[in-house]
């Protein structure tokens, strides 16, 4: 095929053969731009570099055979002395393509973040407004395949997970790459075919091409080369070097699987999130002045498949207001713990002052004034899990003391506080009651420091009060084998009560050796050694706020 040359960047390269990456280069713009019809408005983000004006030299040829309208958008970035000199040539090379409208948006890079990412926002602000100011729905970025490559292989060296290993996406929105199969090389070849003169970006190292696709301009990192430029020019190139040609190639395959698998998985996590939060507000639903707004369900969310309930939670703390670059995967590991390996950790601190602790069996947002009272991080270390957390058994014990003022009504009540265990189910459930109580204690022994009764009931503290013709109501923290409180009814119903009942928060029903009546029960619970909530190991733990169970080294010491 012969090309008609047409200036010196003209769309057409020299006379003789059309050369291969141009031809290679132009299809790829048609088959991005397939779905466009004539008269549809395109532009190209061009910075003069040779993988923008490689893709601009291809949109203006293919534009010319489907009769599309394409322009291009220049940014200069001000970060360098000398920028709008670079801009306004790239913009007058565009021009010379034949593309129309050429416009050089100045932008002001805000450095939060980095300037990098600041470079990157404000221009891809720029782009987005200069695509709605020209009514086009489609915008080209010249991202090629070691663009790809080389965020691929930064990624994986930071650590990244698939869904920033998969990279950039040939299309999104407005956006469309056709060049993320194109090597860097293939664009310069095709600049030089076409008799374009690439600029090449000092700050991107030895000249190649300079920016990257989209115009990104590197920035010195320490004065140095910036990371991504020694990425392009000695890590890659070293790579190459030892595992053979088709590093770059491999990298960028690495981003199509990812992809697809992230695709996969971002619809799975969305529907598990959802699923979760059925219940409870969902963070966005909750006005500014919610202190805690009711999060994902931690029991839906604790079966799912870890990839996915890890999506699920990332989205959470996205919607949440935290700012997804910042998110790391410590951030959430830190939250998936809440979920999955909770030890009544406070709440955790995430980037953009999102705060999330687990309460209610839900994930909430906290707010600064609602931390723990207690700080169990210490004691934290020890424990292997958390049985029932502290609103469980305050809802708990809410409704017992609902139903003991209806079974006492009218009639006056003595609590027997069974020392030490029972102290925080006594002060607890009792300030649940309306009616007017009277408290007493007893201190009776029967464990010792270790995790098994010795059926050997020793009364240490006898009550003050004279129980004849009283109603007496034992609160107690557990029932495990059942022999103090068989032991303590017979022993109290010996003194002349109306009644003697028992409440107790915890029952253990396959540890029982003896059957005890016991009138209210907070929960039936695993027949495991637990402690929290009044419960103690060798005397320590109780004022842990919760109950759970001790992680085998502290039995092991
Ligand atoms: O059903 P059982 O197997 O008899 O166990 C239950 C008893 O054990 C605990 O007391 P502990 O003797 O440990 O004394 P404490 O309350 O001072 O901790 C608990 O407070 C109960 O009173
Ligand atoms: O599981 C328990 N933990 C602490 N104290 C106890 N006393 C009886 N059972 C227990």
């Amino acid at each position: 095929m012969t090309q008609t040359p047409a200036g010196p960047f003209g769309p057409a390269g020299p006379v003789g053969r059309l050369d291969p990456d141009v031809a290679e280069q132009r299809r790829r713009v048609r088959e991005a731009l397939a779905d466009l019809s004539p008269g549809a408005t395109v532009l190209v983000a061009c910075s003069g570099g040779a993988d923008s004006l490689a893709l601009a030299a291809a949109l203006a040829f293919e534009a010319r055979r489907a009769a599309w309208r394409a322009g291009a958008v220049v940014v200069d970035h001000g970060l360098q002395a000398g920028s709008d000199v670079v801009a306004a040539r790239a913009a007058d090379v565009c021009r010379g393509l034949g593309l129309d409208p050429v416009e050089v948006v100045a932008v002001t890079v805000r450095p939060d973040g980095g300037p990098e990412a600041g470079a990157r926002a404000a221009r891809y602000a720029a782009l987005e407004q200069a695509a709605e100011r020209h009514g086009a729905g489609v915008v080209l970025l010249g991202h090629t395949l070691d663009d790809q490559a080389e965020s691929v292989l930064l990624g994986l060296a930071r650590g990244s997970g698939a869904r920033s290993l998969a990279g950039m996406p040939a299309r999104r929105g407005p956006w469309r790459r056709p060049f993320l199969g194109v090597r860097r090389a293939g664009t310069l070849r095709a600049c030089a075919a076409l008799g374009l003169a690439p600029w090449h970006d000092p700050t991107n190292g030895p000249a190649d091409g300079a920016a990257d696709g989209a115009g990104n301009r590197a920035v010195p990192d320490d004065g140095d080369l910036p990371v991504r430029s020694r990425v392009r020019h000695e890590a890659l190139p070293v790579l190459e070097d030892v595992l053979g040609p088709g590093v770059a190639e491999a990298l960028a395959r690495t981003a199509e699987q990812l992809r697809e698998d992230a695709e996969a998985l971002d619809p799975l996590a969305d529907a598990l999130l959802a699923a979760a939060c059925v219940g409870g507000a969902a963070p966005a639903d909750a006005g500014p002045d919610a202190g805690a707004d009711a999060g994902p369900d931690v029991g839906v969310l604790a079966v799912a498949p870890a990839a996915v309930r890890r999506r699920a939670l990332r989205a959470f703390l996205v919607r949440a207001g935290a700012p997804a670059g910042a998110l790391t995967r410590r951030h959430v590991t830190a939250v998936d713990a809440l979920v999955t390996n909770w030890r009544g950790q406070g709440p955790v601190s995430l980037p953009g002052g999102v705060r999330v602790a687990r309460r209610y069996g839900r994930l909430t947002l906290a707010s600064h004034e609602e931390e723990h009272s207690v700080d169990v991080d210490d004691m934290g270390q020890d424990l292997e899990r958390v049985l029932l957390d502290r609103e469980q058994i305050d809802a708990r014990l809410a409704e017992m003391a609902a139903q003991i003022d209806a079974d006492y009504a009218g009639r006056d009540l003595l609590l027997v506080g069974v020392l030490k265990g029972a102290v925080m189910v006594m002060a607890d459930l009792s300030r649940h009651l309306h009616s007017a109580v009277e408290m007493d204690w007893m201190a009776v022994s029967s464990y010792g420091a270790g995790t098994s009764s010795s059926g050997v009931v020793r009364i240490l503290k006898d009550l003050d009060t004279d129980l004849t013709g009283r109603h007496v109501l034992i609160v107690e923290d557990i029932i495990d084998s059942g022999l103090t409180l068989s032991w303590l009814l017979s022993n109290l119903r010996t003194r002349g009560a109306a009644s003697v009942e028992i409440a107790a928060l915890l029952r253990k029903p396959e540890a029982a050796k003896v059957d005890v009546s016991v009138r209210y029960v907070g929960f039936d619970i695993p027949s495991e050694f637990v402690v929290g909530y009044g419960l103690d190991y060798a005397e320590k733990y109780r004022n842990l706020p919760f109950v759970g169970t001790l992680a085998p080294h502290v039995y092991a010491d």
